[in-house]
């Protein structure tokens, strides 16, 4: 696939890949997408551009899309949804850990964490997050569960009826997780998700 072209200096390079069996042979319509499309277009402020796929629980073709997303179009960020449970055809960690370049932990306890609160099952995701260096550039995968609605539960967290926070989403440590790997700085819509960085890292307008 051919590289993105990033219009903005401050564009995020998004890739989006939804795996699972019965979505990507048409047994149901595919939601991974479609959620976290939605999702990012209600969080982030910045400018964004999405490349994506749908494919199988197969670790080959999930290394190969991750490889081409990062290497070749150049994302920045990609998240998986789908494939992270116990089953047999539930492949995505290994393959995400097979591409990576170093782990990074933090992400799949909070998330295990933030789950906890909606379901029980939680504890039966095997999600990671990695990054993935290339001469050139670095990206941040991240697996989400195949479950639609964990989307919005993990990358926003829990909020009580009046909107505050009782448990941080993942995404709020993302966009500086973007910042020390070299990429675009990003801007959320703090009503959906309020990013955190260090004091010395925000941006003086
Ligand atoms: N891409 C998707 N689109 C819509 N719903 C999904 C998707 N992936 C998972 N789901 C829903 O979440 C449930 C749990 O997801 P899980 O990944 O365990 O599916 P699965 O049973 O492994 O099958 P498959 O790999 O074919 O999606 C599924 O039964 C389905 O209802
Ligand atoms: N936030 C959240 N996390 C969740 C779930 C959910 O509904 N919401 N489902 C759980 C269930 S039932 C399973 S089996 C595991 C793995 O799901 P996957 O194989 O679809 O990735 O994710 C778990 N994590």
């Amino acid at each position: 696939m051919s590289r993105l072209t990033r219009n903005d200096p401050d564009e995020l390079l998004i890739g989006l890949v939804s795996i699972s069996d019965r979505a990507s042979s048409g047994v149901y319509e595919d939601q991974g997408i479609p959620a976290l499309r939605d999702w990012f277009s209600s969080a982030l402020a910045s400018p964004w551009q999405m490349a994506t796929r749908l494919i199988p629980d197969e670790r080959a073709r999930i290394e190969q899309a991750l490889i081409e997303l990062v290497d070749e179009a150049g994302c920045d960020l990609v998240l998986t949804t789908g494939g992270t449970g116990p089953a047999r055809r539930d492949v995505t960690p290994e393959a995400t850990l097979a591409v990576a370049t170093k782990e990074m932990p933090g992400f799949g306890e909070q998330m295990r964490q933030i789950s906890l609160r909606f379901v029980p099952t939680a504890i039966l995701s095997r999600q990671v997050a990695v990054i993935r260096e290339t001469a050139d550039h670095a990206a941040l995968i991240m697996n989400l569960p195949g479950q639609p609605k964990s989307i919005k539960e993990t990358l926003e967290g829990l909020k009580d009826a009046e909107g505050k926070q009782l448990v941080p989403g993942i995404f709020a440590a993302v966009p500086y997780c973007i910042d020390l790997i070299g990429g675009p700085y990003i801007e959320t819509h703090e009503a959906v998700c309020k990013a955190f960085r260090p004091k010395s890292a925000i941006r003086q307008k």
